[in-house]
């Protein structure tokens, strides 16, 4: 099961998710200027990144949005970096955040779990419904050892207009959503005690963590906002189950690095490398 795969991973190399959210103009310009595109010199960027990682961090999330951008150039770099991820024996999440009535959702299923842009896990936003947004992708994650992770509470402030809207009883709509997930986590429970259904969990706003983390027991997380949106190993910490089912994401923090070091743009991999390690480090420090 992907879950135990992602458990395993994450107890060798600790919880860095690196985000490959590779905007063009991140590139240093010596690196850039090599490649006949922008979309060649993206992958490029992101191969020394994933050889520069890969033996510090659990798995590497796709932002597709930054490859879509580029057309179909854009889209055949996002294929490529799935791929080399695979080649890696590493773990791929396709942060594509899809969310559609079921016919439609079987086919972003098949779209993103086969076929060209093939992915490990794939975010979703189950806000059209449970069998309509999510039930579509069940099926591959039984059979195709697949994963997902559903958004339940957001890093950006933006969150609090709807997520945190509280019903009769006082309960925000995230703390709902969340319940709804680990009723279906509990029937995909790998050996590791979590499942291949995940919930996206913001690193920021976490003063309820603990709460919801309660509500959702069996849930592998995926917690973005980690670095450059200010969020704390210690704030990581409250999601952590003996050490372990969450997986932190940093995109900005891990591809930017070189520019908080001299002469950085020359030897940016070893730049995210370093700070995949102190964040790896920070992290380990506060369980
Ligand atoms: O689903 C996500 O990954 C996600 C959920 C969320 O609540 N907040 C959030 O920032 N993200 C994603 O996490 C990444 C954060 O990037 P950095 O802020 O640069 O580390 C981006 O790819 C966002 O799309």
């Amino acid at each position: 099961m992907i879950a135990d795969r992602l458990f395993k991973l994450v107890e060798e190399k600790g919880h860095v998710c690196v985000g490959l959210d590779t905007d063009y103009s991140y590139l240093p310009k010596n690196f850039a200027d090599k490649f006949e595109s922008k979309a060649v010199a993206i992958y490029n960027f992101n191969k020394e990144i994933i050889d520069a990682t890969y033996d510090v961090v659990s798995c590497y999330k796709v932002q597709i949005a930054y490859y879509e951008a580029l057309g179909i150039e854009g889209m055949k770099a996002y294929s490529d970096t799935l791929k080399y991820i695979k080649q890696k024996g590493m773990i791929s999440i396709a942060d594509i955040k899809r969310g559609d009535i079921s016919k439609t959702a079987e086919m972003y299923a098949m779209g993103h779990f086969t076929g060209d842009f093939e992915a490990d896990f794939v975010t979703l936003n189950a806000y059209m419904g449970i069998n309509d947004s999510l039930e579509p992708f069940l099926k591959y994650v039984k059979e195709n050892d697949k994963g997902i992770f559903a958004l339940v509470r957001t890093s950006n402030k933006g969150a609090k207009d709807f997520q945190y809207i509280r019903d009769e009883d006082g309960v925000p709509l995230y703390e709902t959503v969340g319940e709804r997930i680990q009723l279906l986590a509990e029937e995909n429970v790998g050996k590791c005690g979590f499942s291949s259904i995940g919930a996206v969990v913001g690193a920021t706003n976490n003063e309820e963590g603990l709460a919801l983390r309660n509500k959702m027991k069996s849930v592998f997380l995926l917690i973005p906002g980690y670095g450059a949106q200010g969020g704390k190993a210690e704030d990581i910490a409250t999601y952590l189950i003996c050490g372990n089912g969450a997986v932190v994401n940093s995109s900005r923090g891990i591809l930017l690095a070189y520019k908080n070091e001299e002469n950085g743009e020359h030897d940016f991999a070893m730049c995210a490398r370093r700070e995949a390690i102190r964040m790896r480090d920070d992290i380990r420090a506060h369980i």
